[in-house]
């Protein structure tokens, strides 16, 4: 009997009212949206234990109060404007041995949640792989210790990347093995300083493009090893852009994933991408994940501990593939390791319920299209003061060609541009923000140049577990999706709540892409002209082309008079 046909189940609301969810992560993208909907869809859940942290000076209350400041939670503000009462902070920081929780905060922890969301991670692809091993790793062994001791669990969900294990083209619903001892890899790293540890990162980090997937693969290693008897899920989104309807359509906050180069784009600043052309961006709203983690801890909960299933799972054995450059021994040491794991712990990597939100190719735009559909966009609904129009990008595969082509459309006019800001004055900008681009594109490239394909099965199932009032409130289904609809709305959702601009400022923006478009007429035939003055009096060839040219042009105008005279004279006659 599925879930849906047994009516003793309860629907989600029904769930949540009355329990307590914790969740890092509360001051993320993600965190902000998982508040506004379980206080909206979820009306009689008791209450959200927030663990955050204070940052930049900012106490853990005031943090609170920036996070429901935005407009994603005007609709609550509007239905409920007591909801920030149902929200707990408590200061947690990831990094720290026990969070550095108070005792008073780990009882409230232990007597009081009974869903848990973990959210919090350092998504900076670049970070250092201590700091990174700490968040990513570290930070779910520390949470497993404390679950363990609650009273009252239901589900724990772990937010993890569809891209933890992008060494594979498919990916399955499974904890795949790294090859290596995260726990032996940590005692190495803390042994080293760290210019070591930075050293060795591209060995460590091998066929993964950066820290960031192979920390957050430790992170549902550490799940299989040491999560045994807890309810446990995990949750893979792959590119989360804005939402796609709620709370508001196009809600986006960072310049993450490829918001960033939406706006290089759009302002002109950047006119080429290096990428494959036929490459499948799988970008994936971000109420859909949401949507999804929700769904999850609902089942992962009515389900039970995922070791129940283990009798049902078969124990194939598996080889990672082994770092090259440095030598065996010298891994081995670092904590690469070929030792075999135990029959319960091969049975969990695939017992562990997992949940890949993705659009996967068959939903997925092309770049080539995206690319198309954005620069459409982009005149459509300019942004204020672009530099350059933004209707030729131009995307190229070839590695040379890009940088080259580059050299000549991007950097030469931005050192002209910096050069004339200086002149007037003003502080240079164009090469930072080429510089930042380009930093972002090396850190993204691996993404636009490898096609991935992920295992739908348990994501489908849960929808179809789901009664038809709770797949509508929480839907996450790509059967009525519009990809390009959420295209358009992600790139309007940049425009107002990154870039801050007023969409009634569109005719300024119109009017200034207009003189932007005389101005390059202008400038074209000007260095057309110059160039012309230069060969004429130099090159027989020119000259020679010259005159073909304009024969050409005398016999078009003799032809379009004599045809229009003909059609003339055929309409009196
Ligand atoms: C017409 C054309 C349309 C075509 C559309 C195609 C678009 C292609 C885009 C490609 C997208 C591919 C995305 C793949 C993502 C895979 C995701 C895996 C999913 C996840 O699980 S992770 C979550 C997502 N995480 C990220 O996206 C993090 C990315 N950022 C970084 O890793 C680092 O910030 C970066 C970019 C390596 C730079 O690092 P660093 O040099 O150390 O500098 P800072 O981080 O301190 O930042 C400095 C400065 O840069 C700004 N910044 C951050 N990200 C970007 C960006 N993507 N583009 C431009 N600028 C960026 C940052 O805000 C800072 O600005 P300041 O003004 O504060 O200095
Ligand atoms: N965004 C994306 O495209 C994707 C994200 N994911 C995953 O989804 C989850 C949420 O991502 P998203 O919301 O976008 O990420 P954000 O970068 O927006 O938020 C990260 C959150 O983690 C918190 N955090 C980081 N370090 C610490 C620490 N030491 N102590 C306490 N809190 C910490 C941050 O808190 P603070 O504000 O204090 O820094 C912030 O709340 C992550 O697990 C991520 O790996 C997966 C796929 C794609």
């Amino acid at each position: 009997m599925t879930m849906q046909e047994n009516r003793n189940h309860p629907g989600i609301p029904e769930f949540f009212a009355g329990k307590t969810v914790a969740l890092t992560g509360a001051t993320g993208f993600i965190g902000q949206l998982l508040i506004e909907k379980l206080l909206r869809s979820c009306p009689d859940i008791k209450g959200l234990i927030l663990l955050i942290r204070s940052k930049k000076g900012k106490s853990i209350t005031e943090r609170l109060q920036k996070i429901i400041e935005p407009p994603i939670f005007d609709k609550l503000r509007k239905t409920r404007p007591e909801f920030a009462s149902k929200l707990i902070p408590v200061s947690a920081d990831i990094e720290k041995p026990g969070f550095a929780l108070s005792d008073e905060d780990v009882q409230l922890i232990l007597d009081e949640v009974n869903v848990f969301i973990h959210s919090a991670a350092t998504t900076k692809f670049n970070e250092h792989l201590t700091l990174s091993y700490a968040v990513n790793t570290n930070g779910v062994h520390e949470l497993l210790k404390l679950c363990r001791k609650i009273k009252n669990l239901h589900a724990f969900v772990h937010i993890s990347t569809a891209f933890s294990f992008c060494d594979k083209s498919f990916i399955g619903e499974e904890v795949y093995p790294t090859g290596w001892d995260y726990d032996k890899l940590r005692t190495s790293m803390q042994r080293m300083s760290d210019e070591m540890v930075s050293d060795l990162t591209p060995d460590i980090v091998k066929d993964r493009p950066n820290t960031y997937t192979l920390t957050k693969a430790f992170g549902e290693e550490v799940l299989v090893k040491e999560g045994e008897g807890l309810p446990i899920c995990i949750i893979r989104p792959s590119i989360i852009g804005s939402t796609y309807n709620e709370p508001i359509p196009g809600w986006c906050r960072s310049l993450n994933g490829p918001t960033g180069h939406f706006i290089a784009f759009a302002k002109g600043y950047a006119r080429l991408l290096c990428a494959r052309s036929d490459h499948y961006l799988d970008i994936i709203p971000a109420d859909f994940v949401v949507n999804g983690i929700i769904a999850a801890a609902w089942k992962t909960a009515l389900s039970g501990r995922s070791d129940q299933l283990l009798s049902k799972v078969s124990t194939t054995k598996y080889h990672a593939s082994l770092p090259k450059n440095i030598s065996r021994e010298q891994l081995q040491l670092l904590g690469y390791t070929k030792e075999d794991e135990s029959v319960s712990v091969q049975a969990r990597r695939k017992s562990i319920p997992i949940y890949h939100i993705v659009t996967n190719p068959k939903y997925a735009l092309t770049i080539s299209r995206m690319a198309s559909s954005m620069m459409h966009h982009f005149t459509r609904y300019p942004v204020d003061n672009a530099l350059r129009l933004p209707e030729n990008v131009i995307v190229i595969s070839n590695k040379f060609l890009y940088r080259t082509c580059a050299f000549f459309l991007e950097y030469i006019p931005a050192c002209m541009f910096d050069a004339g800001l200086i002149l007037f004055g003003q502080k240079p900008k164009l090469l930072r923000v080429l510089r930042l681009l380009s930093s972002a594109m090396t850190a993204l490239q691996f993404f636009l140049y490898n096609h991935w394909e992920w295992d739908e099965g348990s994501t489908l199932k849960l929808q179809r577990e789901m009664s038809d009032r709770d797949q509508k409130e929480f839907n996450f289904s790509k059967d009525d999706f519009d990809l390009k609809l959420f295209i358009e709305r992600y790139y309007m959702g940049t425009k107002r709540y990154v870039l801050k601009e007023d969409p009634l400022g569109y005719p300024a923006a119109r009017r200034h892409l207009w003189r932007l478009r005389v101005l390059g007429w202008i400038f074209q035939f000007c260095v057309f002209m110059i160039t012309w003055r230069i060969l004429i009096p130099r090159s027989q060839l020119a000259r020679n082309l010259w005159h073909l040219l304009t024969s050409f042009w005398s016999k078009f105008l003799r032809f379009t008079s004599i045809s229009s005279n003909l059609s003339r004279f055929k309409m009196f006659h």
